[in-house]
């Protein structure tokens, strides 16, 4: 049986993969996509000639290592393919994400995506959205206006992010995030409305209609494409 960390290396190594010569391409964030960037940079520094725009500072850095030319988005006239981790997965390819805290920079670069895969292990799969706590990037300026606000919308107070040191955590935007217990998300895209409706809210971690496949590695070491219907 496979660890769970040999799970992300297989699926991010095979979504390497998917890479073809002139793309430009979306890097996302975390431990799976480490395993990508690490085969992506393989294939780079035996010819593969690409550009890729990162989804953090994190990737950024990785990326670099292995010499994987980075552009920013605002240069990319095209990105043909993003590829990136998740915290969630429902059936419909809903996702959870932001467990890194990458979330905002990851939407913008999966929205200009023409195609957005999801790679990740089983564990990440659910029936529906909403056991793992949902990250909202805030603004520092009224995070907490944004949290009474937030109270209003859950019925109950929220989680400030915090690091180890019990200082706030930063996104690589500089601004806060609440995580959201909910148990269950009923409606996904009602809630993401709901949020973006509150001002101070910059982003949230639901990626609605946005992945039209993942790819999953289970611990026989199997891997399975899963694909959006309709
Ligand atoms: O902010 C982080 C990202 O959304 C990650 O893609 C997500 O948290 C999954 O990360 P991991 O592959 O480490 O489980």
């Amino acid at each position: 049986m496979l660890t769970n960390a040999a799970i992300k290396e297989l699926v991010g190594t095979q979504a390497a993969e998917l890479v073809q010569s002139g793309m430009t391409i979306g890097i996302g964030t975390g431990t799976t996509m480490e395993w990508m960037i690490r085969a992506l940079g393989k294939k780079v520094n035996s010819g593969l000639e690409i550009r890729a725009v990162s989804t953090s500072q994190a990737s950024n850095e990785l990326a670099a290592q292995f010499n994987i030319p980075l552009i920013e988005l605002n240069d990319a006239a095209k990105i043909q393919l993003a590829i990136d981790g998740a915290d969630e997965i429902d059936p419909q390819l809903q996702l959870i994400k932001g467990g890194g805290g990458a979330l905002f920079q990851e939407k913008m670069v999966a929205a200009a995506a023409e195609e957005f895969v999801v790679i990740a292990d089983d564990t990440k799969l659910v029936d529906q959205l909403g056991a793992y706590p949902l990250p909202v990037e805030v603004m520092i300026f009224n995070w907490k206006q944004v949290d009474k606000q937030l109270a209003k919308l859950i019925g109950k107070p929220q989680q400030l992010r915090l690091k180890k040191d019990g200082s706030p955590f930063m996104t690589d935007h500089g601004n806060y995030i609440i995580d959201i217990s909910f148990g269950v998300i009923e409606n996904p895209d009602a809630l993401n409305q709901a949020l973006h409706d509150i001002p101070g809210v910059i982003e949230t971690g639901l990626f609605l209609g946005m992945a039209g496949k993942a790819l999953i590695g289970y611990p026989d070491g199997q891997t399975e494409w899963i694909e959006r219907a309709g």
